[in-house]
């Protein structure tokens, strides 16, 4: 098995693809409407599967906010330089929610993003 994606609902798709891409970096790799189920689907990555896992933002037609719940942690990018990538991320307009610096007890630097709705998004220098 390989993971193809994770599936995040999302409140605005437009939003979303311009976090994923303007601020991370990524690509729009593909979108797909459903109009039987009123829901659109837009990939987004680093590269496409198989090679890469992707993010799929998932838009509920008219649903524009969700209960975020307390279950959720993150998703993780591995970075080089997570001191650079939140500099790149502030000036592109992210909102830096955790400063870059050593991971509470150990030494890998870490940092955190927080994307439109929320969803944390954690950077590993490594
Ligand atoms: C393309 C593939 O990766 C999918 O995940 S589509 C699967 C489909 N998704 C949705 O229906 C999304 C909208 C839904 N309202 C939601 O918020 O999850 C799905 O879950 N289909 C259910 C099924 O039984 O086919
Ligand atoms: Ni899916």
């Amino acid at each position: 098995m390989r993971i193809l994606h994770t599936m995040l609902r999302v409140g605005n798709l437009q939003r979303s693809i311009d976090f994923y891409t303007q601020v991370l970096g990524m690509t729009l790799l593909r979108t797909s409407d459903n109009p039987d189920y009123k829901y659109t689907l837009a990939f987004v990555g680093y590269g496409s599967n198989p090679d890469h896992a992707e993010l799929e933002l998932t838009y509920n037609w008219g649903v524009e906010q969700y209960d975020m719940g307390t279950a959720y942690g993150h998703i993780a990018l591995g970075v080089p330089d997570a001191y650079a990538a939140c500099e790149k991320i502030r000036l592109a307009g992210g909102n830096i929610t955790r400063e870059p610096g050593p991971v509470k007890g150990g030494s890998t630097v870490i940092a955190f993003v927080t994307d439109p709705d929320g969803y944390k998004v954690e950077l590993i220098q490594r």
